[in-house]
Protein backbone atom coordinates (compact mmCIF):
# COMPACT_ATOMS: atom_id res chain seq x y z
CA UNK A 1 0.00 0.00 0.00
CA UNK A 2 1.08 3.62 -0.81
CA UNK A 3 1.62 5.98 2.10
CA UNK A 4 2.12 9.61 1.39
CA UNK A 5 3.79 11.71 3.90
CA UNK A 6 1.89 15.07 4.23
CA UNK A 7 2.98 18.09 6.03
CA UNK A 8 0.45 19.21 7.73
CA UNK A 9 0.28 22.96 8.80
CA UNK A 10 -2.68 24.52 10.37
CA UNK A 11 -1.09 27.49 10.64
CA UNK A 12 -3.02 30.43 12.30
CA UNK A 13 -6.67 31.22 13.24
CA UNK A 14 -9.73 29.50 12.05
CA UNK A 15 -7.00 26.84 9.77
CA UNK A 16 -6.26 25.66 13.39
CA UNK A 17 -10.20 25.09 13.51
CA UNK A 18 -10.34 23.31 10.98
CA UNK A 19 -7.32 21.10 9.90
CA UNK A 20 -6.78 19.28 12.32
CA UNK A 21 -10.62 18.02 12.18
CA UNK A 22 -10.56 17.37 7.96
CA UNK A 23 -7.40 14.68 8.80
CA UNK A 24 -9.82 12.27 10.54
CA UNK A 25 -11.99 12.18 7.54
CA UNK A 26 -8.88 11.79 4.82
CA UNK A 27 -7.86 9.06 7.12
CA UNK A 28 -11.33 7.33 6.75
CA UNK A 29 -11.78 8.24 3.06
CA UNK A 30 -8.20 6.08 2.65
CA UNK A 31 -9.74 3.03 4.79
CA UNK A 32 -12.68 2.63 2.35
CA UNK A 33 -10.25 3.01 -1.07
CA UNK A 34 -7.80 0.44 0.56
CA UNK A 35 -5.12 1.52 -1.95
CA UNK A 36 -2.99 4.19 0.09
CA UNK A 37 -2.58 5.87 4.05
CA UNK A 38 -1.52 8.92 5.00
CA UNK A 39 1.63 9.62 7.55
CA UNK A 40 0.41 13.01 8.97
CA UNK A 41 3.63 15.40 10.13
CA UNK A 42 2.17 18.13 11.84
CA UNK A 43 4.01 21.55 11.89
CA UNK A 44 3.24 24.23 14.59
CA UNK A 45 4.94 26.72 12.88
CA UNK A 46 2.22 30.49 12.77
CA UNK A 47 2.53 33.73 14.75
CA UNK A 48 2.64 31.74 18.12
CA UNK A 49 5.62 30.43 16.80
CA UNK A 50 6.84 33.43 15.90
CA UNK A 51 5.81 35.86 19.30
CA UNK A 52 8.28 33.22 20.86
CA UNK A 53 10.60 32.67 18.38
CA UNK A 54 11.35 35.62 16.18
CA UNK A 55 10.66 33.69 13.07
CA UNK A 56 7.41 31.99 11.77
CA UNK A 57 9.43 28.82 10.84
CA UNK A 58 12.88 27.34 11.79
CA UNK A 59 16.18 28.43 9.95
CA UNK A 60 15.98 24.85 8.30
CA UNK A 61 12.08 24.63 8.16
CA UNK A 62 12.25 24.59 4.15
CA UNK A 63 14.52 21.46 4.28
CA UNK A 64 11.86 19.51 6.57
CA UNK A 65 9.23 20.49 4.73
CA UNK A 66 10.90 19.41 1.17
CA UNK A 67 10.94 15.77 2.27
CA UNK A 68 7.15 15.11 1.91
CA UNK A 69 4.60 14.44 -0.87
CA UNK A 70 2.48 17.61 0.18
CA UNK A 71 1.98 20.29 2.31
CA UNK A 72 -1.95 20.71 3.58
CA UNK A 73 -2.44 24.35 5.02
CA UNK A 74 -4.88 26.03 6.76
CA UNK A 75 -4.06 29.95 6.90
CA UNK A 76 -1.65 32.39 7.72
CA UNK A 77 -2.39 35.68 9.75
CA UNK A 78 -2.55 37.09 13.15
CA UNK A 79 -3.06 40.88 12.21
CA UNK A 80 -3.53 42.11 15.79
CA UNK A 81 -0.29 40.31 16.87
CA UNK A 82 2.05 40.06 13.70
CA UNK A 83 1.89 42.53 10.88
CA UNK A 84 0.90 40.48 8.15
CA UNK A 85 3.69 41.24 5.21
CA UNK A 86 6.08 39.14 8.51
CA UNK A 87 3.61 36.42 8.77
CA UNK A 88 2.91 36.21 5.09
CA UNK A 89 6.13 36.32 3.83
CA UNK A 90 7.68 35.07 6.31
CA UNK A 91 5.89 31.28 5.71
CA UNK A 92 3.02 31.26 3.59
CA UNK A 93 4.51 33.05 0.53
CA UNK A 94 8.32 32.41 1.56
CA UNK A 95 7.24 28.26 0.64
CA UNK A 96 5.03 29.25 -2.61
CA UNK A 97 8.69 30.98 -3.61
CA UNK A 98 11.35 28.47 -2.45
CA UNK A 99 8.98 25.82 -3.76
CA UNK A 100 8.79 27.32 -6.93
CA UNK A 101 4.77 27.04 -6.36
CA UNK A 102 4.52 29.23 -9.50
CA UNK A 103 0.65 28.32 -10.36
CA UNK A 104 -2.42 29.13 -7.91
CA UNK A 105 -5.31 26.91 -8.65
CA UNK A 106 -8.54 27.74 -7.73
CA UNK A 107 -11.96 27.13 -9.27
CA UNK A 108 -15.01 28.22 -8.33
CA UNK A 109 -18.23 26.93 -9.14
CA UNK A 110 -22.24 26.96 -8.40
CA UNK A 111 -22.73 24.85 -5.77
CA UNK A 112 -26.46 23.28 -4.64
CA UNK A 113 -27.56 24.00 -1.41
CA UNK A 114 -25.75 27.77 -1.13
CA UNK A 115 -27.73 30.19 -2.25
CA UNK A 116 -25.11 32.55 -4.46
CA UNK A 117 -25.40 36.77 -3.78
CA UNK A 118 -25.82 36.90 -7.89
CA UNK A 119 -29.20 36.99 -9.43
CA UNK A 120 -27.37 34.52 -12.11
CA UNK A 121 -25.57 32.74 -9.67
CA UNK A 122 -26.91 29.23 -10.71
CA UNK A 123 -24.52 28.39 -13.48
CA UNK A 124 -21.42 29.49 -13.46
CA UNK A 125 -18.20 26.98 -13.23
CA UNK A 126 -14.92 28.68 -14.00
CA UNK A 127 -11.19 28.12 -12.63
CA UNK A 128 -8.88 30.88 -12.26
CA UNK A 129 -5.13 30.25 -12.94
CA UNK A 130 -3.11 32.70 -10.80
CA UNK A 131 0.74 33.08 -11.27
CA UNK A 132 1.75 32.70 -7.97
CA UNK A 133 5.69 33.42 -8.66
CA UNK A 134 5.59 37.19 -9.36
CA UNK A 135 3.80 40.15 -10.88
CA UNK A 136 2.63 42.54 -8.00
CA UNK A 137 4.19 40.53 -5.42
CA UNK A 138 7.51 41.88 -5.78
CA UNK A 139 10.35 42.12 -2.68
CA UNK A 140 11.74 45.04 -5.23
CA UNK A 141 10.80 48.83 -3.91
CA UNK A 142 11.76 50.37 -1.14
CA UNK A 143 10.61 53.46 1.07
CA UNK A 144 12.61 57.09 1.58
CA UNK A 145 12.26 60.21 3.45
CA UNK A 146 10.27 61.23 5.91
CA UNK A 147 7.20 63.47 7.16
CA UNK A 148 5.24 65.40 3.91
CA UNK A 149 8.33 63.62 1.70
CA UNK A 150 8.12 60.04 2.87
CA UNK A 151 7.98 57.98 -0.29
CA UNK A 152 7.25 54.24 -1.09
CA UNK A 153 7.85 52.34 -4.14
CA UNK A 154 6.96 48.98 -5.10
CA UNK A 155 8.53 47.55 -8.24
CA UNK A 156 5.99 44.58 -10.03
CA UNK A 157 7.90 42.25 -11.70
CA UNK A 158 6.75 40.18 -15.22
CA UNK A 159 8.60 37.32 -16.84
CA UNK A 160 8.40 35.93 -19.90
CA UNK A 161 8.94 32.57 -18.63
CA UNK A 162 6.08 32.89 -15.94
CA UNK A 163 3.96 34.71 -18.30
CA UNK A 164 4.26 31.83 -21.19
CA UNK A 165 4.12 29.00 -18.22
CA UNK A 166 1.04 30.46 -16.56
CA UNK A 167 -1.05 31.00 -19.96
CA UNK A 168 -0.04 27.38 -21.30
CA UNK A 169 -1.17 25.82 -18.44
CA UNK A 170 -4.81 27.84 -18.75
CA UNK A 171 -4.90 26.14 -22.28
CA UNK A 172 -3.98 23.23 -20.75
CA UNK A 173 -6.83 23.39 -18.66
CA UNK A 174 -9.40 24.70 -21.06
CA UNK A 175 -8.53 22.37 -23.24
CA UNK A 176 -10.30 19.30 -20.94
CA UNK A 177 -13.44 21.53 -20.25
CA UNK A 178 -15.11 24.30 -22.20
CA UNK A 179 -12.16 25.31 -24.09
CA UNK A 180 -12.16 28.65 -23.36
CA UNK A 181 -9.15 31.30 -21.41
CA UNK A 182 -9.65 34.83 -20.71
CA UNK A 183 -6.92 36.46 -19.48
CA UNK A 184 -7.15 39.57 -17.41
CA UNK A 185 -5.01 42.57 -18.20
CA UNK A 186 -4.92 46.36 -17.02
CA UNK A 187 -2.44 47.12 -20.21
CA UNK A 188 -4.91 50.30 -20.74
CA UNK A 189 -3.46 51.61 -17.44
CA UNK A 190 -0.26 49.68 -16.55
CA UNK A 191 2.35 50.51 -19.54
CA UNK A 192 4.68 48.60 -19.43
CA UNK A 193 4.36 45.01 -17.40
CA UNK A 194 0.33 44.91 -18.71
CA UNK A 195 1.06 45.12 -22.30
CA UNK A 196 3.80 42.73 -22.16
CA UNK A 197 1.25 40.05 -20.91
CA UNK A 198 -1.02 40.73 -23.77
CA UNK A 199 1.62 40.24 -26.31
CA UNK A 200 3.12 37.02 -24.24
CA UNK A 201 -0.35 35.66 -24.14
CA UNK A 202 -1.86 36.12 -27.44
CA UNK A 203 1.54 34.52 -28.26
CA UNK A 204 0.98 31.47 -26.82
CA UNK A 205 -2.91 31.79 -27.66
CA UNK A 206 -1.88 31.50 -31.34
CA UNK A 207 -0.47 28.16 -30.58
CA UNK A 208 -3.74 26.48 -30.09
CA UNK A 209 -6.44 28.03 -32.30
CA UNK A 210 -9.22 24.92 -30.95
CA UNK A 211 -9.57 27.20 -27.41
CA UNK A 212 -11.59 30.70 -27.92
CA UNK A 213 -9.12 33.42 -26.60
CA UNK A 214 -10.37 36.63 -25.28
CA UNK A 215 -8.45 39.49 -23.47
CA UNK A 216 -10.40 41.13 -20.48
CA UNK A 217 -9.08 44.84 -18.69
CA UNK A 218 -9.68 43.61 -14.91
CA UNK A 219 -11.96 46.12 -14.33
CA UNK A 220 -14.69 45.33 -16.88
CA UNK A 221 -14.32 41.39 -15.69
CA UNK A 222 -14.64 42.20 -12.08
CA UNK A 223 -17.75 43.61 -13.52
CA UNK A 224 -18.61 40.80 -15.94
CA UNK A 225 -18.07 38.35 -12.77
CA UNK A 226 -20.60 39.69 -11.27
CA UNK A 227 -23.35 40.27 -14.42
CA UNK A 228 -22.63 36.97 -16.62
CA UNK A 229 -20.46 34.82 -14.83
CA UNK A 230 -21.44 31.81 -16.51
CA UNK A 231 -19.05 33.19 -19.39
CA UNK A 232 -16.32 31.99 -18.35
CA UNK A 233 -14.37 28.91 -18.18
CA UNK A 234 -10.51 29.38 -17.55
CA UNK A 235 -9.61 32.76 -16.30
CA UNK A 236 -5.80 33.48 -16.30
CA UNK A 237 -4.38 36.18 -14.28
CA UNK A 238 -1.30 38.30 -12.80
CA UNK A 239 -0.60 37.25 -8.69
CA UNK A 240 -2.37 40.52 -7.72
CA UNK A 241 -5.71 40.03 -9.66
CA UNK A 242 -5.49 36.36 -9.36
CA UNK A 243 -5.91 37.09 -5.58
CA UNK A 244 -8.78 39.21 -6.07
CA UNK A 245 -10.86 37.33 -8.56
CA UNK A 246 -10.63 34.45 -6.71
CA UNK A 247 -11.75 36.10 -3.73
CA UNK A 248 -14.39 37.08 -5.97
CA UNK A 249 -15.41 33.34 -7.19
CA UNK A 250 -15.82 32.98 -3.37
CA UNK A 251 -17.83 35.28 -2.70
CA UNK A 252 -20.15 33.99 -6.00
CA UNK A 253 -20.40 30.74 -4.87
CA UNK A 254 -21.46 32.17 -1.36
CA UNK A 255 -18.66 32.24 0.83
CA UNK A 256 -14.84 32.40 1.21
CA UNK A 257 -15.22 29.48 3.43
CA UNK A 258 -16.02 27.29 0.64
CA UNK A 259 -13.21 28.00 -1.93
CA UNK A 260 -10.65 25.65 -2.39
CA UNK A 261 -7.27 26.44 -3.60
CA UNK A 262 -3.78 24.55 -5.20
CA UNK A 263 -0.59 26.26 -5.23
CA UNK A 264 1.33 23.65 -7.88
CA UNK A 265 4.94 23.39 -7.77
CA UNK A 266 5.14 21.84 -11.88
CA UNK A 267 8.56 21.19 -12.09
CA UNK A 268 8.46 18.42 -9.48
CA UNK A 269 11.80 19.85 -7.61
CA UNK A 270 9.47 20.69 -4.45
CA UNK A 271 6.46 19.42 -2.68
CA UNK A 272 2.80 21.79 -3.87
CA UNK A 273 0.77 23.11 -1.18
CA UNK A 274 -2.99 22.70 -0.94
CA UNK A 275 -4.25 25.47 1.33
CA UNK A 276 -8.11 27.21 0.96
CA UNK A 277 -8.40 30.63 -0.71
CA UNK A 278 -9.51 32.08 3.26
CA UNK A 279 -7.36 33.19 5.64
CA UNK A 280 -7.27 33.01 9.35
CA UNK A 281 -10.29 34.88 10.26
CA UNK A 282 -9.65 36.57 13.19
CA UNK A 283 -13.41 38.04 13.74
CA UNK A 284 -14.63 34.46 13.72
CA UNK A 285 -11.75 32.25 15.45
CA UNK A 286 -12.54 29.98 18.12
CA UNK A 287 -15.92 29.90 17.72
CA UNK A 288 -17.09 26.74 16.13
CA UNK A 289 -18.29 28.47 13.35
CA UNK A 290 -15.76 28.51 10.76
CA UNK A 291 -16.97 26.89 7.22
CA UNK A 292 -14.77 23.89 6.45
CA UNK A 293 -16.00 23.05 2.77
CA UNK A 294 -13.19 25.36 1.24
CA UNK A 295 -10.15 22.64 3.45
CA UNK A 296 -12.39 19.60 2.48
CA UNK A 297 -12.74 20.42 -1.37
CA UNK A 298 -8.57 22.09 -1.23
CA UNK A 299 -8.27 18.17 -0.18
CA UNK A 300 -10.06 17.01 -3.05
CA UNK A 301 -7.84 19.24 -5.05
CA UNK A 302 -4.46 17.49 -3.28
CA UNK A 303 -5.77 13.65 -3.90
CA UNK A 304 -6.43 14.54 -7.34
CA UNK A 305 -3.06 16.28 -7.59
CA UNK A 306 -1.55 12.71 -6.10
CA UNK A 307 -3.14 10.65 -8.33
CA UNK A 308 -6.12 9.70 -6.11
CA UNK A 309 -8.75 11.13 -8.59
CA UNK A 310 -11.46 8.33 -7.16
CA UNK A 311 -10.96 9.44 -4.04
CA UNK A 312 -11.11 12.77 -4.25
CA UNK A 313 -14.52 12.41 -6.44
CA UNK A 314 -15.42 10.60 -3.41
CA UNK A 315 -14.64 13.65 -1.44
CA UNK A 316 -16.68 16.08 -3.97
CA UNK A 317 -19.59 13.83 -4.02
CA UNK A 318 -20.14 13.75 -0.16
CA UNK A 319 -19.46 17.84 0.19
CA UNK A 320 -21.93 18.37 -2.41
CA UNK A 321 -24.71 15.73 -0.97
CA UNK A 322 -24.34 17.24 3.11
CA UNK A 323 -24.28 21.07 1.16
CA UNK A 324 -27.28 20.05 -0.57
CA UNK A 325 -28.90 18.14 2.88
CA UNK A 326 -28.25 21.95 4.51
CA UNK A 327 -25.53 20.98 7.40
CA UNK A 328 -23.87 24.43 6.33
CA UNK A 329 -22.40 26.63 8.65
CA UNK A 330 -23.31 30.32 9.29
CA UNK A 331 -21.88 32.01 6.67
CA UNK A 332 -23.65 30.02 4.15
CA UNK A 333 -27.24 30.15 5.69
CA UNK A 334 -26.98 27.36 8.20
CA UNK A 335 -26.69 26.74 11.78
CA UNK A 336 -24.46 23.78 12.18
CA UNK A 337 -20.58 24.21 14.17
CA UNK A 338 -17.25 23.07 11.99
CA UNK A 339 -17.45 19.91 13.56
CA UNK A 340 -20.50 19.36 12.55
CA UNK A 341 -20.04 19.74 9.39
CA UNK A 342 -17.27 17.47 9.05
CA UNK A 343 -19.15 14.73 11.25
CA UNK A 344 -22.20 15.32 8.48
CA UNK A 345 -19.32 14.74 5.43
CA UNK A 346 -17.66 12.00 6.98
CA UNK A 347 -20.92 9.93 7.26
CA UNK A 348 -21.76 10.67 4.27
CA UNK A 349 -18.32 9.21 2.56
CA UNK A 350 -19.86 6.04 3.91
CA UNK A 351 -17.87 3.23 5.30
N1 LIG B 1 -3.69 32.20 2.25
C1 LIG B 1 -3.72 32.71 3.47
O1 LIG B 1 -3.23 32.11 4.41
C2 LIG B 1 -4.36 34.01 3.65
C3 LIG B 1 -4.15 34.71 4.81
N2 LIG B 1 -4.80 35.88 5.04
C4 LIG B 1 -4.59 36.50 6.37
O2 LIG B 1 -5.72 36.18 7.20
C5 LIG B 1 -5.97 37.25 8.09
C6 LIG B 1 -7.38 37.77 7.95
O3 LIG B 1 -7.53 38.32 6.66
P1 LIG B 1 -8.91 38.81 6.03
O4 LIG B 1 -8.56 39.82 5.06
O5 LIG B 1 -9.86 39.11 7.14
O6 LIG B 1 -9.46 37.56 5.18
P2 LIG B 1 -10.18 36.21 5.67
O7 LIG B 1 -10.31 35.36 4.47
O8 LIG B 1 -9.47 35.61 6.83
O9 LIG B 1 -11.63 36.68 6.17
C7 LIG B 1 -12.52 37.45 5.38
C8 LIG B 1 -13.96 37.23 5.86
O10 LIG B 1 -14.35 35.90 5.50
C9 LIG B 1 -14.74 35.17 6.65
N3 LIG B 1 -14.20 33.80 6.54
C10 LIG B 1 -12.96 33.43 6.17
N4 LIG B 1 -12.81 32.11 6.24
C11 LIG B 1 -13.99 31.61 6.64
C12 LIG B 1 -14.47 30.29 6.90
N5 LIG B 1 -13.70 29.21 6.73
N6 LIG B 1 -15.74 30.15 7.31
C13 LIG B 1 -16.55 31.23 7.48
N7 LIG B 1 -16.15 32.49 7.25
C14 LIG B 1 -14.89 32.69 6.83
C15 LIG B 1 -14.10 35.89 7.83
O11 LIG B 1 -14.83 35.64 9.01
C16 LIG B 1 -14.12 37.33 7.37
O12 LIG B 1 -15.35 37.92 7.65
C17 LIG B 1 -4.91 38.30 7.77
O13 LIG B 1 -3.82 38.06 8.63
C18 LIG B 1 -4.55 38.01 6.35
O14 LIG B 1 -3.29 38.47 5.96
C19 LIG B 1 -5.72 36.39 4.17
C20 LIG B 1 -5.97 35.74 2.99
C21 LIG B 1 -5.29 34.51 2.63
C1 LIG C 1 -2.46 36.10 0.71
C2 LIG C 1 -3.73 35.96 0.01
O1 LIG C 1 -4.61 36.75 0.15
C3 LIG C 1 -3.90 34.82 -0.85
O2 LIG C 1 -2.97 34.07 -1.04
O3 LIG C 1 -4.99 34.63 -1.38
K1 LIG D 1 -5.41 29.86 3.15
MN1 LIG E 1 -6.30 36.24 -1.13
Amino acid sequence: MDSLKIAVLPGDGVGEDIVPDVLPVLDRLAEIHGSVKFDWRRYDWNCRYYLEHGEMMPADGLDQLSDHDAIFLGAVGDPARVPDHISLWGLLIKIRREFEQVLNIRPAKSLKGIRSPLQDGNSFDFVVVRENSEGEYSQIGGRLGTGADEIAVQNAVFTRKAIERAVRYAYQLAASRAKKVTAATKSNGIIHTMPFWDEISQQVAQEDESITFDLQHIDALAANFITKPHTYDVVVASNLFGDILTDMGAAMMGSIGVAPAANLNVNGKWPSMFEPVHGSAPDIVGKGIANPMGQLWTAKMMLEHLGYEDMGEHLLGAIEAVLADGVKTPDIGGTATTGEVIAAVNAEIGS
